[in-house]
Order: C-alpha cells, then sequence, then structure tokens
C-alpha cells in the first residue's frame, strides 16, 4: 500500500526498450494535493514513466503505485479516479468535440446517461470550448485538440490528473487559462502530475518539482525550498559610489547600478542604506532561479535546457505582448 498522502509512489522504477535504458530506478513521490512538475528535456524519459504509472507499459522491473495501488494490476479501479492526457489526445474525427466526450463518458466504468449533458457541457466550458465544439474534431487545430484531450481528463472529477506536455500547440493566452485551470482543481482538491520540458511553465504553476535528466530522477524537492534565498541581496541604486563605499568588503559583484551583497538581512541593508542617504531604487533577496537549479542539476541541461530557455523567453515576450493588449484572443 502507498503510504497515507501519497498519489503516486514508484520505487526502482526501470524501463528497458531493448538495450536502451529510458527510465533508469526511478523513485517518484507524489502527495495528495501536490501540484508535481515532472521536467526533463526531450527524449528524457517522461511520457515513457506517464506510461508506465496509467499502466500502458510495462516496467522492466520496479513498482508504481498510483493513488494506493499497485500499477498495472490496480489499473481497473484506479483509471476511473485518473483523468490522464499523454502526447497528442486522440478522439474520432468526423465527431464534434461534445460527441466525442459524450462516447468518451459513455465508455466510462459504471457511467450513468443521467446528468451525461452536464458533465460534457461543464468540461466543454472549463477548457474554453463552450463555444466551438458543433465542429467536427478534424477541424480543431492543435490548440483546441489539446484543450478536448484536457476536457476528456476532466469528465470524471479526478483525484488525480496526469498531463504529458498538457500546453503544447498553444498560444501564450491558452497557456495562461490552462495554468488557471490547473490551479484552480488543484484548490477544490484535486492532485496534479504535469510533465513538461518548459522551465518556466513548471516555475510559474507547480510546488514540487521532479527532475529527469537522461532517465534518471536527479532532483525532487519543493520548489519552496529550491529557490531559498541565497543570504545575498541584490541592491540597485543610482548613488553607485556611495553604496560601494559603504558596502566596501560586503561586496561580492558590482555590475553598473547593480550591486550584490553577501551574508546580507534585507530589512537592515534597507535601514542602513537609508540611514547613510543612499537612494534605494531596488533591493531584493537574491533566489536561484528553477533554469539555474536545473542546468546545475543535469549534464544535458547547457544545450537542451537552453533551446527551451529561448523559447520561455519568446512566451515571455508573448505574454508581455498580451498582458498589453495586442497578442490575439484564446484561438480555441
Ligand atoms: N517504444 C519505444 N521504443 C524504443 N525507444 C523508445 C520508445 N519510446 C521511447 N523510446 C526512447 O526512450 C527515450 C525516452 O522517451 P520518452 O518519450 O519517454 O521521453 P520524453 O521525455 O517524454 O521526451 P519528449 O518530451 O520528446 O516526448 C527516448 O530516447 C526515446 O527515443
Amino acid at each position: 500500500m502507498t503510504a497515507p498522502g501519497l498519489a503516486i509512489r514508484t520505487a526502482g522504477l526501470t524501463k528497458y526498450y531493448g538495450r536502451f535504458l529510458a527510465v533508469d530506478a526511478l523513485d517518484l513521490e507524489v502527495r495528495e494535493g501536490d501540484v508535481y512538475g515532472f521536467l526533463g528535456a526531450n527524449g528524457s524519459g517522461k511520457t515513457t514513466t506517464v506510461r508506465m504509472l496509467l499502466g500502458l507499459v510495462l516496467a522492466t522491473s520496479g513498482t508504481a503505485e498510483v493513488l494506493g495501488r499497485a500499477m498495472p494490476g490496480g489499473a481497473p479501479d484506479v483509471l476511473p479516479e485518473v483523468g490522464a492526457m499523454i502526447e497528442a489526445p486522440a478522439a474520432y474525427p468526423h465527431l464534434s468535440g461534445r460527441a466525442n466526450l459524450a462516447l468518451f463518458d459513455a465508455m466510462g466504468r459504471g457511467s450513468r446517461r443521467r446528468g451525461r449533458a452536464g458533465r460534457v457541457d461543464d468540461a466543454l466550458d472549463r477548457v474554453g470550448l463552450g463555444g466551438v465544439d458543433g465542429r467536427p474534431v478534424r477541424a480543431y487545430s492543435l490548440g483546441m485538440r489539446q484543450r478536448l484531450g484536457l476536457a476528456n481528463a476532466l469528465i470524471r472529477r479526478p483525484r488525480l490528473l496526469v498531463l504529458d506536455e498538457p500546453t503544447n500547440g498553444l498560444d501564450p493566452q491558452g497557456i495562461r487559462d490552462i495554468r488557471a485551470l490547473l490551479l484552480e482543481l488543484n484548490a477544490a482538491g484535486t492532485t496534479v502530475f504535469v510533465s513538461s520540458h518548459l522551465l518556466l511553465e513548471i516555475e510559474q504553476m507547480c510546488t514540487r518539482v521532479g527532475v529527469l535528466d537522461r532517465g534518471r530522477l536527479v532532483l525532487q524537492e519543493h520548489l519552496d525550498d529550491l529557490r531559498a534565498p541565497t543570504g545575498r541581496v541584490v541592491l540597485r541604486t543610482r548613488d553607485v559610489a556611495d553604496a560601494r563605499r559603504l558596502l566596501d568588503h560586503r561586496i561580492d559583484e558590482a555590475r553598473d547600478d547593480r550591486i550584490v551583497v553577501r551574508d546580507a538581512d534585507p530589512a537592515a541593508l534597507a535601514a542602513e542604506l537609508v540611514r547613510a542617504g543612499i537612494a534605494v531604487d531596488e533591493l531584493v533577496a537574491e533566489r536561484r532561479s528553477l533554469e539555474d537549479i536545473v542546468l546545475a542539476a543535469t549534464s544535458a541541461g547547457s544545450d537542451t535546457f537552453a533551446r527551451d530557455r529561448d523559447r520561455d523567453r519568446d512566451r515571455d515576450r508573448d505574454r508581455d505582448r498580451d498582458a498589453t493588449g495586442d497578442a490575439a484572443g484564446v484561438s480555441a
């Protein structure tokens, strides 16, 4: 049995494809109530792990427990309580999103006809597809298919959501919508396990992260603990010369108006600067970014994640543009 409070636990979970080791002795712990970010570069083994969790791929060795049941044996009991979305979600292309969802609902064990239309409407509304479901799915954009896949995952009001790269193909507004939806579901009690290769996405949404590097779990921790203050304080001031004189031996780095002070308490430092008549334009406790942490923990990191970082940056730019009202609205 899984220990109380654990939604997912794996021990030594391993998968070989032939002689290729795709997932290497994974010990995952996802607690009930987590928004758990499963981070890894392309090809690091995320999808294989998710498939093993759902009983879709057999592990070579090790164990996986989901909601207290060993997988894959426990699948019939567990899967009705799990909403899942893996890669490109499947759907009947000639049917509407609504018809697809109704079919999916009807296939659920013990599913009742009563209330089906309401469940389908609710799921469509939640993912922002309420107004467009008359079209056949073959006319959907990638982002709309992604939303439909999420609606599928939601229709049974799951205790646990397992989502593999859920924002693939979505525009910035769509990404924001999905993030808000997942956080709302989590606040209402759903545990969320989400895989992604996008650092920013995980950083903005998750409470805990697991980082996969070429099949190995190299990090599993609370995001807040990972991003705890480093003990240094970053100051921006227009009175650079005065500040340098005052802080002298305590300065770790100084460039232009930015001065990094070691072993500092932000409040005490602010008071000291103000007493000395030095303008404090900005003063923050330094924290490592998730990017720094992941790059330090992974070997592949620098090139693979750098590309993701560029994409994150592009997305940031889109988001900023979005915030100023230039960007297109929801594509769905
Ligand atoms: N059915 C398969 N047969 C052989 N190799 C496979 C199979 N499925 C995946 N692999 C390999 O296992 C490794 C992990 O793949 P996986 O899809 O789990 O990674 P991922 O982290 O989800 O990557 P991505 O983000 O690109 O989907 C890759 O090198 C992949 O080529």
